[in-house]
C-alpha cells in the first residue's frame, strides 16, 4: 500500500444544511473514501471555487436541494489515509422554508442524533459544535 502524497491538498466544502432543528444526512458509497461513513453534502472544490459557492453546488448535485450558505462554523486540515483535506463546513439553509422529503441518499437527521452516527473523524469538533448549539 502507498502513502498518501501529504504535499497535495484536496479543498472540500461541507455543507451543514439546518432545517427546524434537523440536518442533511447521508450514508457514503462503497466507492470512495470513507464507505459506509455518514457525511453531510459536500465535495470538492472546482479550481478557485469558494467554500459557499461549492458547499451550495455540492448540495445541489448531491440532494437537488438549493440552498444559501448563513456562515462557515468550522474549517480544518485533515489527515486521511486517502490524502490531506482542508475541509470548510458551511452552515446553510434551504432557500425555501421547509423540509423536503426526497432528497437522493440524504435523509434529515435531528440535531441529537448526530452525536450517534459515524461521521468521518474531521467531523467531530462540528457534530459537537452543533449539539452545544442552544
Ligand atoms: N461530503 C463530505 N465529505 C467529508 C465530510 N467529512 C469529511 O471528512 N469529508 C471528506 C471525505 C473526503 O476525503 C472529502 C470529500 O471528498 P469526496 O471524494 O467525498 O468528494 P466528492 O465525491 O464529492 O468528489 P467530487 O465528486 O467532487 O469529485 O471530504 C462530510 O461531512 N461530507
Amino acid at each position: 500500500m502507498s502513502l498518501p502524497d501529504l504535499s497535495r491538498v484536496t479543498r472540500v466544502a461541507v455543507a451543514i444544511v439546518e432545517a427546524d432543528g434537523a440536518y442533511l444526512v447521508g450514508v457514503r458509497g462503497p466507492d470512495g473514501p470513507l464507505p459506509g461513513y455518514h457525511e453531510f453534502p459536500g465535495g470538492k472544490l472546482n479550481h478557485d471555487e469558494r467554500p459557499n459557492d461549492g458547499a451550495v453546488r455540492e448540495c445541489l448535485e448531491e440532494t437537488g436541494l438549493d440552498v444559501l450558505p448563513v456562515e462557515r462554523v468550522y474549517e480544518c486540515t485533515h489527515d486521511y489515509p486517502h490524502g490531506r483535506v482542508e475541509l470548510t463546513f458551511v452552515l446553510c439553509r434551504p432557500a425555501v422554508a421547509g423540509r423536503p422529503a426526497a432528497l437522493g441518499r440524504f435523509e434529515w437527521r435531528l440535531r441529537r442524533e448526530l452525536g450517534e452516527l459515524k461521521f468521518p473523524e474531521a467531523n467531530a469538533p462540528v457534530v459537537a459544535l452543533l449539539q452545544s448549539r442552544p
